[in-house]
Order: structure tokens, then C-alpha cells, then sequence
């Protein structure tokens, strides 16, 4: 078989699973998940690897109308994301029903010039029956190139839409090397996956309010050891008692998560400490977008 290389966006409103897909496709956590909206905030690349075909996916944050600087941002990256894509899967959460979210992201897509299909995904919440007349009227609205039902999270159809995208992508020889994974650095990685760890453990107001940036990051490469300090951000003195939680615990909870998830990433022990700290503004301030990666 021709070798095939070449660059699909993922695309949808927040939370259809996205970031899902892609790790279980790749077999490894690149993107970070979680049950709240715009989890996502940079383009993450993840390479997909087999003997024929390379595939480097961006996830792109969730497509929405822009109100923060944070969320100009966001859009910026998916505009250059798709700019750069041979194709573009719009992920659909098939498990609520079609809304004006889905066809905001479908005319944004329906503007640019790169062919999109459908993944109608979260199949495995729903009636098979039930759910025909909404891949029909997917189908009849949008006019994909494709439409391919999943369950990212089952693994149900993941690997059809390999097949399926590979037919979209051009021949080409492999452009990245065979071990890699993401773009992303380390200590970007660890900064998500505190991120991820916040978002688990706290209820609904806080989520959007926190950013985690890395403050040290030392390989301590004799003892086979990680020293990692990280602040957390939050915009409201309030906000800062529910990170830390009564006694502490809530934090220790963030911690004791994030250590154990930030072990598996970098293969060896890790040395956590977080500060929580208040700034109003951050969303809006450059210098922390900046240590976020994404300005
Ligand atoms: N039951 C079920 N849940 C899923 C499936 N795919 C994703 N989820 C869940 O849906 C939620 C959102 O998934 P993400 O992968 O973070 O979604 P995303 O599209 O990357 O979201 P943003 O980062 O906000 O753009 C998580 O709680 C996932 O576990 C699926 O196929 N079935």
C-alpha cells in the first residue's frame, strides 16, 4: 500500500469528545479530558503512526464565540489550525440533541476550503434505533463527505475512521519521525495534566476560573527523580478556598492526583508542590497567557 501523511483538525463544539478520540487513537494520553466545556485551550498535535500512515491530528479547542482574550486566543489557533488541515473531522455529541452549537461549527467549517466529515460520536448513549433520524438529519443539513458513527470512548468504530480519513489524505512520505508522539513539551504536558486534575476534583464555578502555569521543572536525572512547583491561578479569593478546600484537602486531593498521573507520564517519581495564588485578571493578562502557550 501507498505510504499516506498528512494533517486532519478535529473540530466541534466543547465537550464531543474530541480529546477522547484522539488519545485512544494514539494509544496514548496526549490531550487532556474532563466533563466541562473548553478543556481544551491550545492546538495540541498528536501523531498517529502505522505502517502506511502518518497522521498528525490537531485537537482544536472547542469552536464558540470569543468574549475572553483567552477565548481570542483560542479561536486564532483554530483558524490556523484548519488553515493548515488536509481535513477536518466535525465531532458531534450524537447523545444530545443536534443544536444551534453544531451548526455554528458547521458554517465556521462550511467557509473554508477543506472537505469535512462527520463523526457522530457518544453512540454508545444512545438507542441505535432512536438516534437514525439524527445522523439523517446530519446527513440533509450539513452534507458531509462522511459520516461516521463512534464511541471514542468504547473504542466502537474508532479504527473505521482511520480508514476512512485515509482516503483523504495525500501520498506523501512520513514526516515525522516514528516516535513521535506530540509537539508538546514536557513541562507543557505536566501544566495540562494539573489542569486536568482541578477540573476533576472541582465542582461547577471554578473550572474556567483556574490556570496552572509550571514555576520550576527539574529532571534530577541521578536520583531518577522529578522536582516540579506549579502555580495555580484563580481569579476570586473564593475561588481559592475551594482549591484549597477545608483543612487542605481539596488541594491535596489536586496534588496526590496530579502526582500520580504526572508518574505515568514521565516514567519516574515525581516532587509536587502548588501554590494557589489570586489574580482577577488573568484570563485577560498577557504574561500568563504567555507561560500558558497560548499567545
Ligand atoms: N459515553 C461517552 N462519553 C464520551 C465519549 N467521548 C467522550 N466522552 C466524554 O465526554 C466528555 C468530554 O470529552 P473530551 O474528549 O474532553 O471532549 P472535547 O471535545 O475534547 O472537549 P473540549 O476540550 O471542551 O473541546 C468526557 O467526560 C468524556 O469522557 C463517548 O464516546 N461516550
Amino acid at each position: 500500500m501507498e505510504k499516506k501523511c498528512g494533517y486532519i483538525a478535529l473540530a466541534g463544539r466543547p465537550n464531543a469528545g474530541k480529546s477522547t478520540f484522539l488519545n485512544a487513537a494514539l494509544g496514548e494520553k496526549v490531550s487532556i479530558v474532563s466533563d466541562k466545556p473548553q478543556t481544551t485551550r491550545n492546538r495540541i498535535l498528536g501523531v498517529y503512526h502505522d505502517d502506511t500512515t502518518q497522521i498528525g491530528f490537531f485537537d482544536l479547542p472547542g469552536i464558540h464565540k470569543p468574549k475572553h482574550a483567552m477565548n481570542r486566543v483560542m479561536m486564532r489557533m483554530v483558524h490556523q489550525g484548519l488553515d493548515d488541515a488536509d481535513l477536518v473531522l466535525h465531532f458531534i455529541d450524537v447523545s444530545v440533541p443536534l443544536g444551534s452549537g453544531d451548526r455554528f461549527v458547521h458554517e465556521f467549517l462550511a467557509k473554508k476550503e477543506v472537505p469535512v466529515l462527520v463523526v457522530a460520536n457518544k453512540m454508545d448513549l444512545v438507542n441505535k434505533a432512536k438516534v437514525i433520524p439524527t445522523l439523517e438529519k446530519i446527513h440533509a443539513d450539513f452534507a458531509p463527505k462522511d459520516l461516521i458513527p463512534i464511541s471514542a470512548k468504547t473504542g466502537d468504530n474508532r479504527d473505521r475512521v482511520i480508514e476512512v480519513v485515509r482516503n483523504y489524505l495525500p501520498e506523501s512520505d512520513f514526516l515525522f519521525q516514528a516516535d513521535t508522539l506530540t509537539d508538546q513539551p514536557l513541562r507543557f504536558m505536566s501544566q495540562e495534566f494539573i489542569r486536568e486534575k482541578i477540573l476533576h476534583y472541582t465542582r461547577e464555578e471554578l473550572p474556567h476560573a483556574a490556570a496552572v502555569t509550571i514555576e520550576s521543572f527539574t529532571h534530577h536525572e541521578e536520583e531518577g527523580v522529578y522536582e516540579i512547583s506549579a502555580v495555580i491561578y484563580v481569579e476570586k479569593a473564593t475561588q481559592r478556598r475551594i482549591v484549597l478546600g477545608k483543612q487542605g484537602q481539596m488541594i491535596a486531593k489536586i496534588r496526590e492526583g496530579a502526582r500520580r498521573s504526572l508518574r505515568t507520564l514521565l516514567d519516574q517519581p515525581v516532587h509536587l508542590e502548588l501554590y494557589v495564588k489570586v489574580n482577577e485578571n488573568w484570563r485577560n493578562n498577557d504574561a500568563i497567557l504567555g507561560d500558558l502557550n497560548i499567545n
